[in-house]
């Protein structure tokens, strides 16, 4: 395909870049006027994610007025565990919330289930996509994204966000065979939904385990990258991204994973990871979110900083984390700037 604009793909095949290419977790929804408009005429977020010509609006927003090198398909990881039975409702200010939750092997065969055609249930994912891709006209590439199985089942068995996802954490301790099947479960849904996305149209996909940093290093490799590198390994057809918050530790094993890119936060010290993971893979990341917070030329001046702690072409920008719904897009767009300028010295 003939792109204006294709730096993502590049770098994350590790190819020559003129620049290092730019986009931010979270970029679609949250920080935009033209969003908080659209998402103002309806009866709530579900209604735009399952909507797929406004869905596709929102995707393309921050393409036009942030200038970003990627687009990433406006959803949430929450569909999985919907499609498999576990409905969610996003309730303002709270945050997303399961009415039932996993606990026994009963619940998992009426709320995990696997024996669905995913174009069925998600078909309109794909529609957006296909809308998106259109819409885009091969302007900058499309990211599709899931959750990780762990992040998943963290929401499944908590019902909600937690500061300790206990509940999880004590099913690995009192029933792992129970909590195996339903990463299984997951996995084996995910990697078919992935293959959904890529087949309507997207160029490279993200999984997002948001929640790798509440587990061990040895559980996190056991309950968290067992299933990460299952998904991986079933999907060649574009690269794979995997930011894995917290997981510090465990990237010295990421990296003979077959992912193209892996993500840092912004605890993860850009030298150090670069030492722990080799030249063979892409590195993404990694300003804190609240460095936005500063001035103008503070973000100029910080974002210049870890431009300059990237040693190779293989790195691609973004944040550390999802951009905060609170930040003046003006802040985005230098922190856009000063990357597009930035000269790349080796
Ligand atoms: C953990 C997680 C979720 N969803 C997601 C994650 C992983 C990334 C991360 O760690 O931030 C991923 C996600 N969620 C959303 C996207 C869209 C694409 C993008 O802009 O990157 C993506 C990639 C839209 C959304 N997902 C949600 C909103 C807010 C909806 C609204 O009020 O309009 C948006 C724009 C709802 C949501 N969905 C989720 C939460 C905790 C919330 C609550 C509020 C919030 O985080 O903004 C779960």
């Amino acid at each position: 395909m003939d792109y204006k604009n294709d730096l993502l793909l590049k770098a994350a095949r590790g190819e020559n870049i003129e620049r290092y290419p730019v986009w931010l977790m979270r970029q679609a929804g949250r920080i935009l006027p033209e969003y908080r408009a659209v998402r103002s005429s309806l009866s709530g977020f579900k209604e735009l994610v399952e909507t797929p010509a406004l869905a596709a609006e929102v995707t393309i927003q921050p393409v036009d007025h942030l200038d970003v090198d990627a687009a990433i398909i406006f959803s949430d990881i929450l569909v999985i565990p919907e499609a498999m039975g576990l409905e969610y409702q996003l309730i303002e200010k709270v945050g997303p919330r399961f009415s039932k939750t996993i606990k026994t092997e009963a619940d998992l065969v009426k709320h995990a289930e696997t024996d669905f055609n995913v174009e069925d249930r998600l078909g309109y994912v794909k529609e957006a996509i296909e809308i998106t891709k259109k819409e885009l006209n091969n302007r900058v590439p499309l990211i599709g994204f899931a959750g990780a199985p762990w992040t998943i089942f963290c929401y499944m068995i908590d019902g909600g966000g937690s500061k300790t996802f206990s509940e999880s954490r004590k099913m690995l301790y009192q029933n792992p065979a129970l909590a195996h099947e339903l990463l299984e479960r997951i996995t084996e849904v995910t990697i078919r939904y992935l293959k959904m996305q890529i087949k309507a149209g997207a160029d490279l996909v993200q999984i997002f385990d948001s929640w790798a940093g509440v587990l061990g290093n040895n559980q996190y490799k056991e309950f968290g990258l067992k299933y990460i590198n299952k998904i991986a390994d079933a999907i060649n057809e574009v690269p794979v991204t995997l930011f894995a918050k917290g997981a510090y530790q465990a990237m010295p094993s990421l990296a003979n994973s077959n992912c193209n890119t892996l993500g840092m936060d912004w605890n993860m010290e850009v030298t150090e990871i670069r030492k722990m993971v080799g030249e063979n893979k892409t590195l993404q990341g990694n300003l804190d979110p609240c460095a936005l917070y500063s001035s103008h030329s503070e973000v100029e001046r910080l974002t210049n900083n870890m431009l300059d702690s990237f040693k190779s072409k293989r790195h691609i920008v973004n944040l550390g984390h999802g951009v905060y719904p609170d930040i003046d897009p003006e802040k985005v767009k230098t922190f856009i700037k000063t990357v597009k300028n930035y000269e790349i010295k080796h």
